[in-house]
């Protein structure tokens, strides 16, 4: 306000100025001239000769000014000569050489001229400055939205019961950062949240802020991807900055990948600029004390990609997948989005979860906006089962516009089997060890679903246990040819038969666990090019059929115990520890099996 007031006196100075100036100009040129003699240049010769002319200004300007004997001033044109001196001292003409441009009154006017021309720079370069500083502040200081009562709770978000839990612990902490203090307990300051697009991660950050009653700012990694050095460095402090300003926070940071990818070690393309942000973000990060409030929350699709140094202790050692919603999931989710819309009575939320696999939360909301879209434009009363069918199209569009059944079923009946190969052999082989989840929803680290096999804790592995290993990475492959052919089999089981050739191989050259192969370490024999030469190569792929083959007679035998996980996996895509023992439990009673390790 007062600024501006300033600017309005100045300005108005200035124009005062610029008028007085031509006004000045005026009066001087044309209204006091008119009332002076102009005489022709004949005429001045004619009175210079005849003694009437008593002074002249000699100057090198257009027009000459002269005063008459009788004091009158007169004006006439100046022919510029070289001799004109001479000939008006030759007539007695007092000369005055004077640059009369320069007389005091036209003097002010040049002084009064300097003084606006700089006057008005100094104010346009002073404006022009503040711009420029106002701009790189902008710059500098980032942009980011910040809600505090925003409607966002734990409600809202359906499925992810683990990530869940794990941000309800967050919440407390952030109620009260000094209990945690006094005890000792040091908090989280970074939590990252993976996974794949849409599936609720910035809900996620969003509720914990608004449970915690707590502020939400949320930036993107990519707001700090510069092309001035610097800046992005520059961004980071200003937003640890205002952070602290307001206390008690959540910093979410998504696409954190942006600003944290694995830096380059091998010298090539590695940009000091994105290590420049990122040791800016680490340092601030290990600045602040947990006692303060503060977690910073950022997001990624894939974790793969992070430099190390963003998962060390005390920065972002809080890693949480948030995965793609299974059948339960689905349905949670669906039902949280046609609660306050009018479904046609004769929808079926389970079969539409059905339908629905692979899809992210943010695609169902997406597919049920849709279909609400197309209701409204009917003036339909509900939203009907044919608009959803119309809605599935424009959602999966530009997703191969296929039978999206078909090619679907058969997908999940493939991850299906090959997911219940693995369990059905962990279980028959090593019952000692979990199978905590089946699922045949891809996880963020590979395609297809996976099944988490977790061994008992030991300090040596046996001979027979890393054979076993062998034999459960086999599994998938192995079921796969035994239900749908040896034509037939996928790709699905590279990982798979990565982790068995490590494993055998290591058994071979290392642990001196092969008859054949003796009691040698064949990296030391080889020197540094470590290979494997054609014997020893031979040896492995033999020993490799053997135990492809073991584990076929084994699971042909048990074919029951894969189908009946495999069909409850495709019914409901994710099976728990206890599920599974459930299955194999009564498989077990049913058959009455003696391989069964299990009830031995
Ligand atoms: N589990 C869920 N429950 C309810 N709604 C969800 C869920 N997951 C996603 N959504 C819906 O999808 C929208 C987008 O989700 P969000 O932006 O949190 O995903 P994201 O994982 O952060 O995605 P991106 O990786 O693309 O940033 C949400 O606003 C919400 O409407
Ligand atoms: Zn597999």
């Amino acid at each position: 306000m007062n600024k501006f007031k300033n600017k309005k006196i100045l300005i108005g100075i200035y124009s005062l100025i610029l008028m007085s100036i031509v006004g000045y100009l005026f009066i001087t040129n044309y209204v006091y001239k008119a009332d002076n003699l102009e005489l022709s240049y004949s005429t001045f010769l004619e009175n210079l000769n005849n003694g009437k002319v008593e002074k002249v200004y000699l100057t090198d300007t257009p027009k000459l000014k002269g005063v008459m004997a009788n004091g009158q001033i007169f004006y006439t044109d100046n022919p510029r000569l070289n001799n004109l001196k001479e000939t008006l001292l030759v007539n007695n003409v007092v000369v005055d050489e004077v640059n009369e441009q320069i007389s005091a009154s036209n003097l002010l006017t040049f002084v009064l001229l300097i003084g606006a021309f700089v006057g008005i720079g100094y104010y346009l370069s002073k404006q022009g400055m503040r711009q420029t500083s106002k701009e790189y502040d902008k710059m500098s200081s980032i942009e980011f939205s910040t809600e505090k009562d925003s409607k966002v709770s734990f409600g809202s978000i359906a499925g992810n019961e683990e990530a869940k839990e794990n941000m309800i612990e967050l919440v407390d902490f952030l109620k009260q950062p000094e209990k945690y203090e006094r005890y000792g307990a040091r908090m989280p300051k970074g939590v990252i949240l993976y996974g794949p697009p849409g599936t609720g991660k910035t809900l996620m950050a969003k509720a914990l802020a608004s449970e915690a009653g707590v502020d939400f700012i949320a930036v993107s990694g990519s707001d700090f991807v510069q092309v001035y050095a610097g800046l992005g460095a520059g961004r980071i402090r200003n937003l640890f900055k205002k952070a602290r300003e307001k206390g008690k926070c959540v910093i979410f940071i998504d696409e954190i990948d942006a600003i944290g990818k694995k830096r380059d070690r091998g010298g090539l393309g590695g940009s000091d600029e994105s290590d420049r942000t990122l040791n800016a973000l680490l340092t601030e990060m290990s600045g602040f004390k947990g006692s303060e409030g503060i977690i910073i929350m950022a997001a990624t699709n894939r974790l793969d990609i992070l430099d190390e140094a963003l998962l060390r202790p005390g920065r972002f050692d809080r890693q949480i997948e948030v995965g793609l919603p299974d059948l339960k999931a689905r349905k949670d989710i669906l039902s949280l989005y046609v609660k306050n819309r009018p479904m046609s009575p004769n929808l079926s939320i389970d079969s539409l979860a059905q339908q629905t696999v692979y899809f992210s939360g943010a695609k169902i909301e997406n597919l049920i906006n849709e279909a609400a879209i197309y209701a409204a434009k009917e003036n339909a009363q509900y939203i009907t089962e044919d608009h959803l069918d119309r809605a599935f199209y424009t959602v999966v569009a530009g997703e191969a516009k296929k039978d999206r059944s078909g090619i679907k079923k058969l997908d999940k009946r493939i991850t299906a089997y090959h997911e219940a190969g693995h369990a059905a052999i962990t279980k028959l082989l090593c019952p000692e060890n979990k199978v905590t989840k089946v699922t045949i929803i891809p996880s963020t680290k590979g395609a297809g679903g996976f099944s988490m096999n977790i061994p008992p804790d030991r300090m040596y592995h046996t001979k027979v246990d890393m054979l076993n290993n062998i034999k459960v990475s086999l599994g998938g492959r192995v079921v796969e040819e035994l239900v749908f052919g040896e034509d037939n089999i996928t790709t699905g089981a590279s990982n798979d038969i990565q982790k068995a050739t490590e494993i055998l191989t290591a058994m071979i050259k290392q642990f001196g666990m092969n008859e054949k192969a003796g009691m040698l370490n064949y990296d030391i024999l080889q020197g540094h090019h470590s290979g494997v030469d054609g014997e020893l190569r031979k040896l492995i792929m033999d020993e490799m059929k053997k135990l492809y083959d073991e584990t076929k007679t084994l699971l042909e035998a048990n074919i029951n115990l894969v189908k009946e996980i495999a069909e409850e996996l495709l019914i409901k895509e994710t099976l728990n520890e206890e599920h599974i023992n459930e299955i194999f439990d009564n498989y077990c009673k049913q058959e009455q099996k003696e391989k069964c390790s299990f009830c031995n």
